[in-house]
């Protein structure tokens, strides 16, 4: 397996400090739009922007708006960011436009591919999809570039159901058709005899959120309707009176079926040769979800073998559909134009909730309605903020212990905790972030962070140290473990070969306690700088004094020992890098073994 080769370590180019907030955690970090600097780019805290990047004079994140979006989300994003509305893009011109931007939002027109995020150059850190469905972002290539996906999952979910039932009631009694017909100049009223929907029996496929609302609906109009959901709640469905049943139960009972599942590659062509063949003959299908369930031509085909007697397609494979496209044109199809949310109130609706989730992102807020990411509730996150921090400085603490040229594979990372349902996703991110961002070039936050350590060959394993006692601290300490590597500091590697730090949250502030086998206490701010030294009177007063002379602000000073006047090691925070000769200085004091400074 690959390894993460520790070259010489890169100086972050931001210090943290105790304001460090959740924002790090993820991608998008706009501490607010007046204090955002593009001309000073940062890591870690905010994106990598630099001048050449930015679009605009201001200091505001560019949010580029691809598709139409109501009035109310406008005026919410142009409160927080430069907002770039252009409809209509090719896919070139999306291309060479993302790299200025902070921020897309799309609806279900644009393809966000791998293309796109490639050409962002690492500046787009938040995809919003105006809607629900997400088949057109590509989220593997998103999660790669550490960029956040979010969409706004309810503002639509009456809309598209009203115009399942819409497409529904018009396919059963022709209305379509006989518009068409009556306008062309004829007086068809044989021809367009409908069939009723009172107690027919519609199969609903997909009982989300919109497939609920179908299905109280079409109860409203005296149909007998069963659900197939292989992951719907049966209370859920019961509170409607409707009956969970298998696929095959489902197709092979109705006299209507109704799409509402995601477009995935389990739910693609669902509706194909095979399962056509076991439907009632006659039946009537509406798809509102999207066109790649149900395989097109294998739809043609059962229309024209009158398997199927109608369908209404709201949502086809490619869209817009090619003129000639069989299904557009089949007499015994009724088609829109993907419209199932389009409504004034849904758009409005939608417009507000991806606004918000946008600059929320951008802002380094949890994002509720994160597609790529765990989700992590608000509370629970604002309780792990400070252990957040002590994650990421352990991380950095550990990795910078290690000798260069070695290859980090294997992370252990053990949490003492009295809580059983620790939730570690978001510290793990944060290790990982601290681990592998000294190193590289790569951006890392919670969206990105497995998938980096995977990519690097490095290897995180976690243990849980079970405490007894009050569950009112989520977590009593956490400890770094790196295997199978040298240390340029002796004195970190445990007993069994590992470097080893621990630390702890005291009075809300991380605190690094132990340095492998030696309990130390230093606040993790600034800086540090470890000695190992002979334990002895005046070694303090030695080392500070030099630190003094060289005009080196010392914050924190703590002695672990092994015993009296054995060895010991010195945890010293400072605020200031010394300059090299100090460091030389200090490691030329008689007593002092080994020593290392440690950017924080
Ligand atoms: N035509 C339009 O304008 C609109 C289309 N949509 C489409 O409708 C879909 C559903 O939307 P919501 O109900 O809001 O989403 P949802 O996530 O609330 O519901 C989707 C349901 O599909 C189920 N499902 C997943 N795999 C399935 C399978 N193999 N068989 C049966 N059910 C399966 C899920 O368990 C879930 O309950 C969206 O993904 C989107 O593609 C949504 C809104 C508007
Ligand atoms: O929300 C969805 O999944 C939809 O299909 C709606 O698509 P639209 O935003 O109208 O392009």
């Amino acid at each position: 397996m690959a390894s993460l080769k520790i070259p010489t370590l890169k100086t972050p180019s931001h210090s943290l400090s105790s304001k460090l907030s959740l924002r790090s955690a993820f991608s998008a970090n706009f501490p607010n739009s007046a204090h955002f600097s593009r001309s000073q780019p940062q890591r870690g805290r905010v994106l990598i922007l630099t001048s050449a990047a930015s679009s605009s004079s201001s200091n505001k994140p560019t949010v580029l708006v691809a598709e139409k979006l109501g009035e109310a989300g406008l005026t919410l994003l142009k409160e927080f960011a430069d907002v770039d509305c252009s409809y209509n893009l090719s896919p070139e011109e999306l291309r060479s436009k993302i790299s200025l931007c902070d921020a897309l939002i799309v609806r279900s027109g644009t393809k966000v591919n791998r293309a796109v995020f490639e050409s962002s150059g690492g500046r787009l850190k938040v995809v919003g999809r105006a809607g629900v469905g997400i088949d057109n972002v590509d989220l593997a290539a998103a999660t790669e570039h550490g960029c956040l996906v979010v969409n706004a999952p309810t503002a639509n979910t009456v809309a598209a159901a009203e115009h399942g039932i819409a497409l529904l009631a018009a396919m059963a009694r022709n209305v379509a058709q006989a518009d068409a017909s009556i306008k062309s100049g004829k007086w068809q009223r044989n021809k367009y005899v409908g069939v009723s929907l009172v107690g027919k029996t519609l199969a609903v496929l997909g009982f989300g959120k919109v497939g609920s609302e179908v299905a109280r609906r079409a109860k409203g109009l005296g149909m007998h309707v069963i659900a197939h959901d292989p992951y719907a709640p049966a209370e859920r469905a019961r509170a409607i009176g409707v009956e969970l049943v298998s696929f095959d139960e489902a197709i092979g009972a109705a006299d209507f079926i109704s799409m509402h599942m995601p477009l995935t590659p389990a739910t693609s062509n669902m509706l194909n040769n095979e399962t056509f063949a076991k439907m009632k003959k006659g039946v009537r299908i509406v798809n509102v979800a999207r066109g790649g369930v149900v395989d097109e031509e294998a739809l043609v085909r059962a229309l024209d073998a009158g398997i199927v007697a109608q369908a209404a397609l709201d949502v086809f494979s490619e869209e817009p559909p090619k003129q000639d496209n069989k299904l557009v044109q089949h007499e015994m199809v009724t088609v829109t134009p993907h419209l199932g949310a389009s409504t004034m109130e849904a758009q409005e609706g939608v417009a507000i909730e991806i606004a918000e989730a946008v600059v929320g992102a951008l802002k380094g807020e949890l994002a509720a309605t994160a597609v790529n990411a765990p989700m992590v509730p608000a509370e629970v996150l604002l309780e792990l903020k400070p252990y957040v921090i002590l994650a990421e400085k352990l991380g950095r603490l550990a990795v910078q212990l290690v000798a260069g040229g070695s290859g980090v594979k294997t992370v252990k990372v053990s949490y003492a905790s009295s809580r059983p349902d620790l939730d570690t996703r978001l510290l793990r991110a944060m290790i990982t972030k601290g681990i592998i961002e000294p190193i590289s070039d790569i951006y890392v936050n919670l969206v990105n962070a497995d998938y980096t350590a995977k990519q690097r060959g490095l290897r995180i394993t976690e243990e849980h140290i079970h405490l007894d006692g009050s569950h009112e601290i989520p977590l009593e300490f956490i400890k770094v473990q790196i295997a199978d590597v040298k240390s340029k500091f002796a004195s970190a590697t445990s007993k069994s070969g590992e470097i080893k730090v621990e630390g702890r949250v005291k009075d809300g502030i991380p605190h690094l306690t132990k340095v492998g086998s030696f309990r130390v206490d230093v606040s993790l701010e600034g800086s540090i700088i470890l000695c190992r030294q002979v334990d002895q009177p005046g070694m303090i007063g030695k080392v500070g004094s030099i630190l003094g002379e060289e005009n080196v602000n010392v914050s924190f000073m703590s002695v672990g020992r092994v015993a009296p006047r054995k060895h010991a090691v010195m945890a010293i925070g400072v605020d200031d890098q010394p300059r090299k000769e100090s460091l030389k200085r200090i490691g030329e004091v008689p007593a002092i073994e080994e020593s290392v400074f440690l950017k924080l």
